[in-house]
């Protein structure tokens, strides 16, 4: 059984369709980044996945049940965890306290100190929630993402606020739990983060599903052209080049090339027999976020402005 199916899902409000007919599968023990611009329909679709918001069409399999049928919600509660922005807690109550009083929710726990080490807040198991940092807090709402050992976890741009070290360790804390068996399924803004932990990447624009795949070969990354640039060496001109350069300027020169390995045979050779150096030579695959913004067109992404608004919305929808 699969973890996750979605197929011919779609969501309307009022006039505007934000999901527009989507479909992917996740299989168990994979960690999946679904990836848009805002408005793509992320959050539209992740609230449906977690039984929060209706759908107008389309089926949908959460550990083989139905999320938007209400005698399967406590059966999914207690088996998905979330990871939303912002989750209520006692700031007054001590980070393991809070962790100890989400654990007696469930039929069958982690142990509370091994998530507190799991997720490195063992040094602060005992300060109180209102004193912990940004990052610190967005830890112990991991931590109550999992207290509950869930087959399925759900994680809404996991490190966004986060420092550069503490995003590796949250990277480590989620390699960890898909390790130990968990699916995971994971907004980001962040390519690198995308790049680093998934198995299979979904992008949506615009409601749909614009490209789905590894992050090795995702909108034909591991058979797209590849870029070589190197200096533009002093006092040569561009037809003295043994290659046809797709952008020459004073300072550089850049090509992209569907055979590298004969273009940098000739460069190379030509360099060489010449006694010239290509300095700063790079060959390059397109990144991740390359194909990421050729695919969405958008070239102007905001990842803190995003969250901002989700935030707020998914606070109003909490607060409903
Ligand atoms: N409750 C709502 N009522 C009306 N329109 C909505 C509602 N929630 C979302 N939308 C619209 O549906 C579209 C998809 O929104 P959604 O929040 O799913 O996008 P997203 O991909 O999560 O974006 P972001 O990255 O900005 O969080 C947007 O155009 C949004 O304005």
């Amino acid at each position: 059984m699969s973890a996750l199916v979605v197929d011919g899902l779609r969501k309307r409000y009022r006039d505007h369709e934000a999901v527009a007919g989507i479909g992917f599968t996740v299989e168990q023990g994979e960690i999946v980044a679904l990836l848009g611009p805002n408005g793509a329909g992320k959050t539209t679709t992740l609230e449906i996945l977690e039984g929060f918001r209706s759908r107008d069409a389309g089926r949908v399999e959460v550990l083989g049940r139905d999320p938007g049928d209400r005698a399967e919600r406590r059966w999914l509660r207690e088996r998905v965890g979330l990871v939303l922005q912002d989750i209520a807690v006692e700031p007054h109550l001590r980070v393991r306290e809070t962790i100890a009083r989400s654990a007696g929710y469930y039929p069958a726990p982690r142990d509370v100190d091994e998530v507190i080490e799991l997720v490195g807040l063992g040094e602060k198991r005992d300060a109180k929630v209102k004193d912990l940092s940004g990052g610190q807090k967005r830890r112990l709402d991991l931590a109550l993402g999992v207290i509950g050992d869930p087959k399925l976890l759900f994680l809404d741009e996991p490190t966004t606020g986060f420092d550069p070290t503490a995003r590796r360790g949250a990277w480590e804390v989620v390699r960890s739990l898909r390790d130990l068996g968990t699916t995971v399924v994971l907004t980001t803004h962040y390519m690198d983060e995308a790049q680093a932990l998934a198995d299979q990447i979904v992008v949506l624009n615009a409601g749909r599903v614009v490209a789905q795949g590894t992050p090795e070969t995702i909108g034909g990354r591991d058979t797209a052209r590849t870029r070589i640039r190197f200096a533009r060496p002093d006092g040569v001109a561009p037809e003295e080049l043994p290659v046809v350069p797709t952008e020459i300027d004073e300072t550089s020169v850049t090509l992209e090339v569907d055979d590298a390995t004969g273009a940098l045979h000739r460069l190379t050779g030509w360099a060489l027999e010449r006694g010239t150096s290509l300095h700063r030579l790079t060959v390059e695959q397109p990144t991740l976020e390359d194909v990421y913004l050729s695919l969405t067109g958008d070239a102007a992404g905001r990842p803190e402005a995003a969250s901002t608004q989700r935030r707020q919305r998914r606070r109003n929808r909490r607060a409903a």
